[in-house]
């Protein structure tokens, strides 16, 4: 089961090295048209699948809308790594009452910067105080703007990455093996409401796919390969993650 981990200091060192970058380039595609990322159309429950790429509803277990409540700008992000397990993470997450996400992912930093923060602001659900307001979009790793437009955002903002260690937010312990329900078939939990009698909800046909057998010297140059950018990150997080 991939686990994760979020530095805030090493993100900070890698915020300091790139200017805020607020002069919008036109990179965008239209969010909506994005065929190319089957996860961006928030399809991770699979009852989700159609159209609607963003849903109030699907905001979170939190539920009902009150006079108190407000969109925020994320105070949390999952930025990545891309097939790291962040659509499972972002759905775990938001079975906590603290936290509430949208649904698809926003691409907004990489995509869609020019339609400005306040078009990002309106795609989140609304939160009391005190509940985090979290999106996942992956490819925000690999985008080099995507840091000095964050910062530009928010310094505090915390940026998650899923690497396979375990890291906290501070919840309060409330998600419990009473959320989850294994599904042997996916080979990983899916997701239930305990107070609900409705289906446990699995992520989309998206995960859980087969491998192809990989040649154990295409995977031995593999490893030679990524080894010293590994060394990289170890210093870099302070943390041997041990994958030589
Ligand atoms: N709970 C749990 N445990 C272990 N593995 C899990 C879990 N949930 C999702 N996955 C696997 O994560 C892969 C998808 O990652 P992402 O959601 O980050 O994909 S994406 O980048 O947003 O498309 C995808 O891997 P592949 O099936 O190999 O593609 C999922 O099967």
């Amino acid at each position: 089961t991939p686990t994760f981990m979020m530095d805030e200091r090493s993100n900070r060192r890698a915020l300091q090295r790139q200017d805020p970058e607020m002069l919008l380039k036109s990179q965008s595609r239209d969010l909506l048209n994005n065929d190319s990322d089957a996860d961006s159309r928030g399809d991770g429950w699979e009852e989700n699948k159609g159209d609607a790429a963003y849903d109030e509803d699907d905001s979170g277990i939190a539920g009902a809308v009150n006079g108190s409540e407000s969109k925020k700008l994320p105070q949390a992000i999952i930025i990545g790594v891309k097939k790291g397990g962040t659509r499972a993470l972002l759905e775990f997450l938001r079975l906590h009452p603290d936290i509430r996400a949208v649904g698809a992912e926003p691409h907004f930093f990489d995509r869609n910067y020019e339609k400005g923060l306040e078009w990002y602001r309106e795609l989140m659900p609304k939160t009391l105080d005190g509940q985090l307001t979290m999106e996942k979009t992956p490819s925000y790793f690999v985008t080099k703007e995507v840091p000095g437009r964050i910062h530009a955002m928010s310094r505090d903002a915390k940026l998650i990455v899923v690497v396979r260690v375990q890291h906290f937010l501070g919840l309060r312990r409330e998600v419990t093996h009473k959320h989850f329900h294994f599904n042997p078939a996916k080979g990983f939990p899916c997701l239930k409401r305990p107070e609900s009698n409705s289906k446990p909800h699995c992520l989309g046909k998206t995960k859980g796919r087969t491998h192809p057998n990989i040649n154990p010297e295409v995977i031995q140059r593999l490893r030679d390969f990524y080894k010293p950018f590994n060394k990289k990150f170890y210093h870099m997080t302070g943390h041997d993650f041990g994958w030589d």
